[in-house]
């Protein structure tokens, strides 16, 4: 991979290579776009194959992070950290504080928070070196697991596009498919199960498939079959690229409304489902509940403040379906045109941003 041309090609700005021999820390920090502010992303621990597939997941989590945030309407710019190593055997408390040392050294410019791979605890560690870190544990005045926020947005975000298919947001008697039902889909099977909504689950974990089962009254199915059942709503959240030349053919669902990243295989099949007249919430815009509820920890942490702005994602998909219509294009553009207008917008105003200019951080400082 030519590097800089690759950050040429989608305008990044900055990509650190952190390592530490005594804890065995081997960090990548990419900073994709700090027009609206600092960088907001998480820290994924994962195996990777090779250095350059943890570059190249680093670099592309970044980008997808600079336009969740902006989507989002958070002041707030993107970049994400890969932490090259086996979250089950791998972690220690040197490692943590290493990385935490090396975030403090960037004074601001980026701030990280749980991903895939990472806990509240480790974040908790990396507070001990610096101030850039969100999704601590609330003993510290925090926020904690973001999860429960990103269900609670995926709920909002799911009712506005079954008012967009159905004509009326309510999910009562809707038949809702949800694959995995890991951290964030359990909670967001309570909240359809409250709405009253018959929900089908399936998950690789066969515990997690059991309690969906006997709280709520869920009807499972195997993994592979998810995709086929009849269905209003299908809700992924468990992997990404689910949506591809294999699944959507299987695909009875009038709605794809759920919290993976990435979930489209590649954009052509944005297009696909856009033709075949399935109302699409675009990932990263429905997904935004977890970040907007870490990034109110950088104001002082206030739960209902946060939780306000989450509810506000159902209006950030209608405002993506508006889009959509207003220039013929199917969902997923119409996000990336959302995020875009609004950095392109700031981007007049403000430039890089300054840990001395008038900013959020300039106010947690002080608390
Ligand atoms: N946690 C958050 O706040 C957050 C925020 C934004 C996006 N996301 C995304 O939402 C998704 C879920 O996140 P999570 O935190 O709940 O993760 P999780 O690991 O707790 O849950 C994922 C679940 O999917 C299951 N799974 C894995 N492979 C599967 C397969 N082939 N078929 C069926 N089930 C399978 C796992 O067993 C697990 O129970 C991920 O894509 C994540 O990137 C999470
Ligand atoms: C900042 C984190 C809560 C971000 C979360 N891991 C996401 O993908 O949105």
């Amino acid at each position: 991979m030519e590097l800089f041309k690759y950050m040429e090609k989608y305008d990044y700005e900055q990509l650190l290579f952190c390592q530490d021999k005594e804890s065995g820390l081997k960090a990548i920090i990419a900073i994709h776009d700090t027009t609206l502010g600092p960088a907001l992303g998480g820290t994924r621990m994962w195996m990777y194959n090779s250095e350059e597939e943890a570059i190249e997941d680093a670099l592309r989590l970044a980008r997808g992070m600079t336009y969740k945030n902006a989507a989002a309407g958070l002041n707030l710019g993107g970049g994400k950290t890969v932490i090259i190593g086996d979250p089950r055997k791998d972690k220690n408390e040197a490692m943590f504080r290493a990385f935490g040392r090396f975030i403090q050294g960037l004074n601001g410019r980026y701030i990280t928070a749980e991903d895939v791979g990472t806990t509240v605890a480790d974040m908790d560690i990396i507070y001990q070196e610096t101030d850039y870190v969100t999704g601590i544990s609330p003993e510290f005045g925090s926020s904690g697991n973001p999860s429960p926020a990103t269900a609670y947005g995926v709920y909002r975000g799911m009712k506005a596009a079954a008012k967009e298919a159905f004509g009326s947001d309510s999910l009562e008697g809707k038949v809702i498919a949800v694959q995995g039902v890991g951290n964030v889909a359990y909670h967001l099977c309570r909240h359809l199960h409250e709405e009253g909504a018959q929900l089908i689950v399936t998950d690789i974990n066969k515990e997690a498939v059991q309690r969906a089962v006997e709280e709520f009254g869920a009807k499972a199915v195997d993994p592979n079959d998810i995709y086929g059942v009849d269905c209003d709503i299908f809700a992924p959240c468990a992997l990404g690229g689910i949506i591809n030349d294999q699944t959507i053919p299987q695909l009875k669902a009038k709605v794809i409304a759920g919290s993976a990243n990435n979930q489209l295989k590649e954009p052509k099949h944005g297009d696909i489902i856009h033709e075949m007249g399935i109302v699409y919430a675009p990932d990263y815009v429905i997904n935004a509940g977890g970040v907007i509820n870490v990034a109110d920890e950088l104001y002082g942490y206030n739960r209902e403040r946060a939780m306000k702005k989450i509810e506000q994602i159902y209006d950030n998909i209608e405002k993506v379906f508006a889009i959509a219509k207003r220039d013929s294009i199917p969902t997923y553009k119409a996000a990336d045109r959302l995020a875009e207008e609004r950095i392109e917008t700031m981007r007049k105003s403000r430039s890089q941003f300054l840990q001395n200019g008038h900013h959020i951080l300039s106010r947690r400082r002080g608390r």
